[in-house]
């Protein structure tokens, strides 16, 4: 019975767990369709990713850190590519972007979707061929596309009405006319988290489909001189395994391809699906594999375009959870371990990392789930039901909700928390003055920094202090600081009287 059926007024007894908790019969495995593809545990029992020991990553870069498996990630880039072969794969730069990425992505002969103009700078930056490059953006400024046109980026997809005409003036007036895609929302509810399904009518992108503003920015478009229409574009959100809602987005957007064609006498020749193929972050998660997914949308696609006697067009993806997320751990120090007794028999131990939801707020926002594993030991107790906590001033500082660890975990233990690599660095945060933690990339047993560790002289160098008032105390330096007097508003006094 719930405490509260119970009438009791003082503090409620939590509920058991209500997931299916049950404890996995090895807490040492490392489930091959969760962890990088190269993670192993050595004779040690610890876990080494790219033949690279975690300890040693640990001693020498620091905790947390993130580790990707770069063998993994390159390969996960050639099956896209080849699953895909014909059309073409933009990597979603806003899963995990900095220069080394984004040149693996280009070696792989991946493009690139970048979706502001500092991701564009980025990969102008690494060298990225910008004809490869498609510009996204629900509110992208004229610099942006100002620069966007300047660089030469291969295709930008519109938004609303108001950024193609933008967009249409820039062009005429730099002399250039770039290849566009229309955004269309095309009302498919995708069985995902809602922050982050983008299909349905009541959100920020696209062009509705079914209130018509899908054909009417077409329509624009083609009359635009200054743009080339090339084609639409769908992405229907994240993290999605029910291929279902691929198939409906076809199925829509390849019937405003025929509208088109039967109101303007145009077949477009591009149709681009955008991103969102789901990723396992638990041994119980069963995603979609690669070739199997191509060879859906590939079927969907002709089936549709032969039903309305369109020829197929050139096809475009956009993955980056799905290449970006489970090559990468992340690798935390063990803190504070608390069992907290939850009455009724339940106890659930708060193992405290050294980082949290500022390098990981996917759990605290999507109520994302994760697992977990010691990675610098094999696990010598029991399972014990748990969760990972950071360390930041927030009782939702979350990283793996309900987990099972060994009863002797402790202070100084290593935890590796896998598929990391989407939307944690990208998404991260200095809250609490946390620097964020450095990107090591692993491989042929060698580990180098891609991107380096954030400190506080880092965070302290953009932080301009005050210097009116730093002039006002240089000209009392009798008043040491902390014994300065402040009145009621906060505001030092004196602060107001100019220094002589
Ligand atoms: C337009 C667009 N393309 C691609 C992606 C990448 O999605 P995912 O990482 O789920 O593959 C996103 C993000 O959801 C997006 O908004
Ligand atoms: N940030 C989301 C995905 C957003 C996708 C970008 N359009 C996540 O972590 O799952």
């Amino acid at each position: 019975m719930r405490a509260h059926e119970a009438g009791a007024l003082h503090a409620e007894v939590a509920e058991p767990p209500a997931l299916p908790l049950r404890p996995p019969a090895d807490l040492d495995s490392l489930a091959p369709h969760v962890w990088p593809a190269t993670a192993r545990r050595g004779p040690d029992g610890e876990i080494r990713v790219g033949g690279v020991d975690l300890r040693a990553v640990a001693a020498e870069f620091g905790t947390p850190c993130y580790v990707i498996d770069e063998t993994d990630f390159r390969s996960r880039c050639r099956r896209w590519r080849t699953a895909f072969e014909g059309a073409t794969v933009y990597y979603a730069a806003k899963a995990l972007l900095t220069l080394g990425i984004a040149r693996w992505v280009a070696d792989e002969q991946l493009g690139l979707d970048v979706c502001t103009g500092d991701e564009l700078a980025v990969a102008l930056r690494a060298g990225v061929d910008p004809a490869r490059i498609v510009f996204h953006g629900n509110n992208k400024s004229d610099a942006e596309l100002r620069t966007a046109l300047q660089a030469g980026v291969g295709r930008i997809v519109i938004d609303a009405f108001a950024e193609l005409r933008r967009l249409a003036a820039l062009g005429a007036e730099l002399g250039v006319r770039p290849d566009v895609l229309i955004r269309v929302t095309v009302g498919v509810e995708a069985h995902t988290h809602e922050f982050i399904a983008t299909a349905h009518e009541d959100q920020k992108f696209g062009f509705s489909l079914a209130g018509g503003q899908a054909l009417a920015a077409v329509t624009e478009a083609l009359g635009a001189t200054s743009l080339r229409l090339v084609g639409l574009h769908s992405h229907i959100g994240s993290q999605i395994f029910d291929t279902a809602g691929f198939e409906v987005a076809a199925h829509r957007v390849v019937g405003l391809l025929r509208t088109i064609r039967d109101q303007h006498g145009i077949e477009l020749p591009e149709l681009n699906l955008g991103g969102g193929v789901g990723v396992a972050y638990t041994a119980d998660d069963d995603p979609v594999d690669v070739a199997e997914f191509a060879a859906q949308v590939r079927a969907i696609v002709e089936r549709e375009c032969a039903a309305a006697g369109l020829a197929v067009p050139r096809l475009a993806v956009e993955p980056g959870r799905a290449i970006a997320g489970p090559p990468v751990l992340t690798v935390y120090r063990v803190g504070t371990v608390k069992p907290v007794d939850l009455g009724g028999g339940f106890v659930r131990t708060y193992v405290s990392v050294d980082g949290g939801m500022s390098d990981n707020i996917r759990a605290a926002l999507y109520d994302a789930a994760y697992t977990c594993a010691l990675a610098n030991r094999r696990a010598a107790g029991e399972p014990i039901l748990a969760r990972v906590v950071g360390k930041h001033c927030e009782a939702g500082d979350i990283v793996v909700r309900d987990t099972f660890v060994s009863a002797d975990i402790q202070d100084g233990d290593l935890l590796a928390v896998p598929v990391t690599g989407a939307y944690c660095r990208s998404l991260a945060s200095n809250y609490n003055y946390l620097g964020r933690p450095p990107l090591v990339a692993v491989r042929d047993g060698r580990a180098r920094l891609l991107v380096r560790r954030e400190t506080i002289d880092d965070l302290l160098r953009l932080d301009l202090g005050d210097d009116l008032n730093r002039g006002e105390c240089t000209a009392s330096e009798d008043t040491p600081p902390d014994t300065r007097t402040h009145d009621r508003a906060g505001v030092r006094s004196g602060a107001a009287e100019p220094a002589e």
